[in-house]
Order: C-alpha cells, then structure tokens, then sequence
C-alpha cells in the first residue's frame, strides 16, 4: 500500500523510504517514538502532505495520482482535532456529511446512532465549544465515520479518554474491522496496540524497523511488547 514513502523538510529527513501494506479489514498499529514519522507518514496517506518520493495505494488506487478518489475512501482523524466550536455535535455532523455529499436522509440515523454509540445523547444540544476534551474527541471521531470510509486513519485516538470510553472506542475500531474497514492508528499506549491490532510496525528515523503480529513481535524470545518496543524503537 505504501513503498518507498520519503518526506523530507528542509535537509531533514522524516520520512524514509517507508515500506508498509495493510491488508483490508485489519487492524494496524504504527509505533515509534516522538518524532519518529508515524503523524507525517499519515498525513502522507490521507494527502495532506506530498511526498517527495513513493507510491501510495489506497483500496487499490493510487493516492497520488487520483487524490480525490482516494480521499473520498479515507477518514482521518487528528491528534487534536479541530471542531466548529459553535455547532452542536448533530449540526457538526450533518455539516461533514455535507462535506461528504452523504445524503441526509442516511447522515441523520447514522449521526444519531454514533452519538448513542459513543454516549453523547445527553449533549447533541451542547455547543462543541463547551464540551470536555474526551467528549469532543468522541464527536471528531463520530465525524471521521459519518461517510462510513472503508479506511479509517487515527493519530492517537486513546488520548485523553477515560477508560470507559477508552473500551468504547476501541470496541467500535473492532466491530468496523469485523465488517471488513481497515484501521490505522497511531498509539503511545504498548498495550493498546498489544490488544486491538492484528498487526503492529514500529517506525524510527522514519524507517520501519519491525513489523509482526503482536505475538510474532512479542513472543518469540519470551520479552514484552515493551521490550521489543524499546530496544529496536529507541536501542
Ligand atoms: N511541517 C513540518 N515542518 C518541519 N518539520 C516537520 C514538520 N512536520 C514534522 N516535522 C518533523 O518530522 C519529524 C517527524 O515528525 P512526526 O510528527 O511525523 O513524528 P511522530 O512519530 O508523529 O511523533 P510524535 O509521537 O511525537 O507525535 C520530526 O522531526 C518533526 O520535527
């Protein structure tokens, strides 16, 4: 899906000639360290940066050269996602659909259904401006699915909520990937990509060092995931 992927700013190299396919209805964790390229690597993907070399394939067709195909199969959903702070969650999701030339008639139920889903029926009447951090997470990510994307791109979606709505989340991630949606996600967390992923890489200096089931990368020699994590992330 991705080969050959470099990014470069200035002289400094982010991203460097990364290599990384993901099979359709799975479920995969990007892990490295700060600054490592996973948030560029990703933000290559959903064509918010170009590349400067690499080819990227999404549901079989090229990013690059039909950008809006591409886009129009992917969702991703930001470290600190950015809401219109004075709709509330129901017109903020209506206006993405919008955005996304979801009909309304289908939009509406499946706005109303993710609100339910994700536990914010009691604040479809709230401004997003006065919602908590975790809430406003939910409603970014309720945005992100509004068009149902066959993949769906998240930049640490665990930050910041609590565990209930941690297990929320993380439950849905499944049951999309158990009707066939692809997910990458980024995480900081070692257990969540232990537990959710099929798959895990591990991304440094913009290379993917490793690259495995999370028992392929954690079993073999009897260590942990952390283990593996910090002697080939950091090592
Ligand atoms: N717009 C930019 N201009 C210049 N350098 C950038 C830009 N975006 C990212 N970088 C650099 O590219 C490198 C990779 O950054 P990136 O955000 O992709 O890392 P990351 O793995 O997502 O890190 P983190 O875990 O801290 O979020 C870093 O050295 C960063 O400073």
């Amino acid at each position: 899906m991705i080969a050959g992927l470099v990014k470069r700013f200035g002289s400094a190299v982010a991203v460097d000639r990364l290599d990384m396919r993901v099979e359709a209805g799975s479920i995969y964790a990007l892990l490295g360290p700060n600054g490592a390229g996973k948030t560029t690597s990703l933000r290559m993907v959903v064509g918010l940066e170009r590349p400067d070399s690499g080819s990227i394939h999404i549901c079989g067709i090229d990013a690059l050269a039909r950008p809006l195909e591409a886009k129009a199969r992917v969702a991703w959903l930001p470290d600190e996602p950015l809401l219109y702070e004075k709709l509330m969650p129901l017109e903020y999701l209506a206006f993405v659909a919008g955005l996304w030339s979801v009909p309304a008639a289908v939009a509406a139920p499946r706005a109303s259904a993710l609100l339910d889903a994700l536990g914010l029926e009691a604040k479809r009447n709230a401004r997003c401006e006065n919602l908590s951090r975790g809430m406003r997470q939910k409603v970014a990510l309720a945005g992100a699915l509004i068009h149902d994307p066959d993949l769906l791109i998240l930049d640490e979606p665990l930050t910041g909520l609590d565990a209930a709505a941690a297990r929320v989340v993380k439950d849905m991630l499944r049951d999309r990937s158990r009707s066939g949606k692809t997910i990458i996600l980024t995480t900081h967390i070692l257990e969540v990509a232990e537990r959710l992923a099929d798959r895990i890489g591990i991304i440094r200096a913009g290379r993917l060092v490793a690259e495995g089931t999370p028992a392929e990368l954690s079993g073999a020699s009897g260590e942990t995931l952390e283990d593996v994590f910090l002697a080939l992330a950091l090592g």
